[in-house]
């Protein structure tokens, strides 16, 4: 298939409440949608899940804007692809910069399964009919809301319940959590918020049966990750540290962590996803599916590359209404009793909504392979 046109929207979504890490509170959400068209005029399409200030990675959208007019869709542009592969290939001279990546090779992705009458999922060889999902929650102004909304979400049927965490907002948090629902499988994402100096903080984690704690330490860390799993009962899960599959077999060798949390954008697509699914897969280490906040687009990826098997552990793609009050694909992303349904529509399966895109759209680039135009 020849890459014909690439459209790079500008996005802006509100989501419907704030959300609060370690690291602040974002409601706004800015972000750029990439449309890949073949020859043939088949479209695909990926989600940048970058952010606007780098606090999570060090990307953002300007920068990932930069990046994918004037570096990535230059390499991309009237070339021939018989694979997604070869995109993971023809970025490999660009260091990092991997939200930028993923958000065209998501695109190139989903144009060749619809191009070859494929799901995403069965593209990718995942075999699940549905998967399970969780919820991540964000730090909340009390202990008792934390554990009103925990309820709530249980209600919903979500699988497991990923609460954020912090220093001052951390053991009597998950204990008041712990204490109403004794069962729920339980864990906690720190993003960075620790040091190894609060080792004997860290250590009460084990007092609650937790299925994992998410990144306790540096975001560019897997040493002292290594000395801080050896102390813990707890399973420590990496997502910042893993940017790549060298990235994960470095640290599963090290003894890092036992489950990674698997983010397409953080780790430059679909193939280095894959990548770090079959090595783990291998090594006996869980996975699951992270999030970014992500819009529908972005969404429907995660729902099928946690088709694969080794996703053996329910992620954090909840149903669009989580975050939006309308989604920009129909049908909206939707968990019901804590699981989706994988789409069986080809590519993505879910339908690209252009009135609710275009309403949220505040700019477009269109390149070509013979020009390039603004279109708004
Ligand atoms: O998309 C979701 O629902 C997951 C949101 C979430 O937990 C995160 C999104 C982005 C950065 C972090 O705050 C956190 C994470 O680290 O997984
Ligand atoms: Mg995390």
């Amino acid at each position: 298939m020849i890459i014909k046109e690439i459209r790079m929207r500008r996005m802006e979504m509100r989501m419907k409440h704030p959300f609060t890490t370690s690291f602040g509170t974002m409601q706004d959400k800015p972000f750029l949608l990439i449309e890949a068209i073949d020859e043939e005029g088949n479209s695909g399409w990926g989600e940048s899940v970058a952010f606007t200030y780098p606090w999570y990675a060090e990307e953002t959208v300007e920068t990932n804007a930069h990046v994918i007019r004037d570096i990535l869709v230059p390499l991309l542009l009237g070339k021939d692809i018989s694979h997604p592969d070869e995109v993971n290939e023809i970025f490999s001279p660009i260091r990092r910069n991997n939200m930028a990546k993923s958000a065209v090779e998501g695109a190139i992705w989903d144009l060749y399964a619809k191009r070859n009458k494929l799901t995403l999922a069965e593209a990718l060889g995942g075999d699940k009919e549905t998967i399970d999902v969780g919820i991540s929650i964000g730090i909340q102004d009390s202990k008792e809301q934390m554990v009103e909304t925990v309820r709530d979400f249980i209600g919903q049927g979500y699988k497991r319940i990923k609460m954020k965490i912090k220093p001052g907002v951390d053991i009597e948090v998950i204990r008041a959590v712990r204490e109403a629902f004794p069962d729920v499988p339980l864990m906690a994402d720190a993003n960075s918020a620790y040091t190894l100096d609060d080792i004997e903080l860290l250590k009460l984690l084990d007092d609650f049966n937790l299925m994992m704690v998410e990144q306790p330490l540096a975001h560019d860390d897997i040493i002292d990750h290594a000395k801080l799993q050896e102390e813990l009962e707890t399973p420590v899960c990496l997502d910042e540290s893993i940017h790549s599959l060298e990235d994960a077999r470095k640290a599963v060798e090290l003894g890092s962590c036992r489950i990674i949390n698997v983010k397409i954008g953080r780790v430059g697509g679909l193939t280095e996803a894959k990548k770090i699914h079959d090595y783990c897969v291998g090594k006996g280490i869980d996975l699951w599916c992270g999030g970014m906040l992500e819009a529908g687009i972005g969404r429907a990826h995660n729902v099928a590359l946690t088709t694969l098997p080794g996703f053996t552990l329910p992620g954090d793609t909840a149903g669009s209404d989580r975050y939006w009050e309308e989604d920009i694909i129909t049908p909206a992303v939707e968990a019901v009793d804590g699981e989706i349904t994988v789409p069986s529509g080809y590519g993505i399966g879910y339908e690209p909504d252009l009135e609710k895109m275009n309403k949220y759209t505040v700019g477009e680039e269109v390149f070509r392979s013979e020009m390039t135009e603004t279109a708004r």
